[in-house]
């Protein structure tokens, strides 16, 4: 019986197969854990530099092996120099120009064929050190459909390309020489038959402990789960010849968006090399994301051996090298990865960062534990503006926050509560994103300016005991008048004052003040209070504050003002 699919052409899922896991009832991988890191090696200039629409420039090239080298790469492939004049030259003016390190050791990539392996030598002509990166596809689709060549005949590419580059790199003895091959399409590859390949040139290249080959395993397109590369590298490393003069090396992509994923299960199968890229750039979907995977150790508690603290500079470089946007939600990397809209979000993350700040002040290696953040976002030099963001699906606890951190306003938790309804009606009204600004215009707006609140003129206070006397001025568009009272504290007597003024009784519910942080770049200013009060006047409730030099007009004024919102006229 046909089914709608099976009649369609354009989404035919029968003509995909699944891929075939390997047997493997030895399986040690997933008991393992990454408590070291890997050898980095980047692509950027390389793999991810053939991905782009348009290639690097030689100066874009540049900016990109400076950040590499400053983000502590030990191995970068600069190029690919026999692929053209612009890539042959940039490897050229990285040794003319005496731009690599000592400690950073440059790879180039060639395909196995001579003419292609002597023009890249010629490339690193006067290198101290280098990796010269042979490759040919091993895949059964490739060998029957792209080479048309057996399975021996492949090999035999394999060791030609192998035996070039051995000569040739021995006709350049100033070089220390490090050899890599890499089996293209290996995942796509009979197991045995990529081995027997790899050990046919590790043959020819006759490696040491001192002098290690590099033998590269890419997942040139992802095809399977990262579980099966696991497997894959796993076998490799259990069978491989001298394996103790090897060093086994991952190159994944993310056909399935699994390339960090098989990269970190391939380590724990054996790895001790990772090609990739900054931030992912590369070949269709991408490379593996090194940025990801050193980040995802370094939230292990494991030192990652590359310094992404620079985090802004990564992308910056990243996005004007290749001309490609970083997506907000780019793991660790991204403007929104750190961020919080969402109340719950907002209100856990206030109270563990709350506590975190207290822990760390004892100990500044404490546990990092905060809600919905894997890493302290701090770390890679973002800060709390880009942490809790308000729009309508925020809470309370977020709009005090950020009234906190920017204005140094430290609304009570009743204050919170009555406060937090008119950001809401506003986000919901703008639809849009309520910045820390339209906040504290909204706060001053609400509690601050009411055009209808008496202001104090004056005051003169007296106690006899437990009593103070109060008169104080008032004014109110443009007319005085005073009142006085008694009461127990000042606060007490100014509510009794104005309650018999206005002939209501005024409750006050709640009260709290702090001083104010003094202003940035303001010098010998006096330093201002802000007094927050919530009153009650014929059973509704009133919230307000006011901000003065003094305390006591403050906390006054803060009456005035929550007065001044209700209908009671005086
Ligand atoms: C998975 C990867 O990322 S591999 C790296 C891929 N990167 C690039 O290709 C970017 C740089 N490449 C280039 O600029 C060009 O391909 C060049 C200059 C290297 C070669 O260009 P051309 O000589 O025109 O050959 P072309 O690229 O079309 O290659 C196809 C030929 O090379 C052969 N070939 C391809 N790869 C290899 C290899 N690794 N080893 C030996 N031969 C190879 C093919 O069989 C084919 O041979 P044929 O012409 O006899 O059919
Ligand atoms: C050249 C090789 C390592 C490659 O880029 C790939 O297979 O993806
Ligand atoms: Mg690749």
């Amino acid at each position: 019986m046909s089914t709608h699919h099976s009649q369609s052409n354009s989404f035919n899922h029968n003509k995909y197969r699944a891929f075939a896991p390997i047997q493997k009832p030895d399986r040690r991988w997933p008991n393992q854990i990454i408590n070291v890191a890997p050898d980095w090696c980047s692509v950027d200039l390389r793999d991810g530099n053939q991905a782009l629409i348009e290639p690097m420039s030689p100066s874009q090239k540049l900016e990109m092996f400076k950040l590499l080298v400053d983000v502590g790469f030990k191995e970068i492939e600069v190029g690919f120099p026999a692929a053209s004049a612009p890539d042959f030259d940039f490897v050229r003016q990285l040794i003319e120009e005496d731009l690599i390190p000592g400690d950073v050791t440059i790879q180039v990539l060639t395909q196995a064929r001579e003419p292609l392996i002597a023009r890249s030598f010629e490339a690193l002509k006067g290198a101290k050190q280098a990796i010269m990166h042979v490759y040919n596809s091993t895949s059964t689709v490739q060998r029957e459909q792209v080479f048309k060549k057996s399975r021996d005949e492949i090999k035999a590419m394999a060791i030609q390309g192998a035996k070039w580059v051995r000569d040739m790199a021995a006709a350049q003895p100033e070089t220390r020489w490090s050899f890599q091959y890499s089996p293209e399409s290996f995942t796509g590859t009979e197991m045995d038959y990529a081995l027997e390949v790899c050990d046919g040139v590790i043959d020819v290249w006759q490696p040491s402990v001192d002098n290690k080959v590099i033998i590269n395993l890419p997942a040139t397109v992802e095809v399977s789960t990262p579980n099966v590369y696991a497997d894959q590298i796993e076998w490799m490393n259990d069978n491989i010849s001298h394996r103790e003069c090897v060093r086994i090396s991952l190159h994944t992509h993310n056909d399935r968006g699994c390339g960090v994923a098989a990269a970190e299960l391939g380590v724990l199968a054996g790895a001790d090399r990772i090609e990739g890229t900054l931030l992912g750039n590369g070949e269709r979907t991408g490379n593996m994301d090194i940025v990801t995977m050193a980040m995802n150790i370094y939230s292990q508690g494991v030192d990652p051996e590359l310094n992404l603290s620079d985090m802004d500079r990564i992308i910056a470089t990243v996005e004007s090298c290749t001309q490609l946007a970083v997506h907000p939600r780019h793991a660790y990397a991204g403007e929104l990865v750190f961020a919080a809209f969402s109340g719950s979000h907002q209100d856990a993350i206030n109270k563990c960062m709350a506590i975190d700040t207290q822990k760390r002040k004892e100990d500044a290696n404490a546990h990092w534990q905060v809600a919905y953040l894997p890493i302290d976002p701090r770390d890679l030099g973002r800060t709390y503006q880009q942490v809790i963001r308000i729009n309508s699906q925020s809470g309370k606890g977020g709009v005090a926050y950020v009234l906190d951190q920017d204005y140094g306003i430290e609304m009570p938790r009743w204050m919170q509560v009555d406060f937090s309804p008119y950001i809401q009606v506003f986000a919901e009204k703008s639809e849009t994103e309520v910045g820390s600004k339209a906040i504290h215009e909204i706060f001053c707006d609400t509690y601050l300016h009411s055009k209808t609140a008496p202001k104090i003129g004056g005051y003169q206070l007296k106690r006899e005991g437990n009593t103070d006397t109060l008169n104080a001025q008032l004014t109110l568009d443009k007319q005085s008048f005073d009142i006085s009272g008694k009461g127990k504290g000042v606060l007490d007597a100014f509510v009794r004052a104005l309650s018999a003024k206005i002939g209501h009784d005024i409750v006050l519910l709640d009260y709290n003040e702090h001083a104010l942080p003094s202003k940035q770049g303001a010098q010998n200013e006096q330093a201002e209070a802000v007094a927050y009060v919530q009153i009650s006047i014929n059973g509704h409730r009133y919230c307000a504050a006011a901000i003065c030099g003094d305390i006591v007009t403050a906390s006054m004024q803060a009456v005035l003002n929550a007065f001044g919102r209700c209908e009671v006229v005086v």
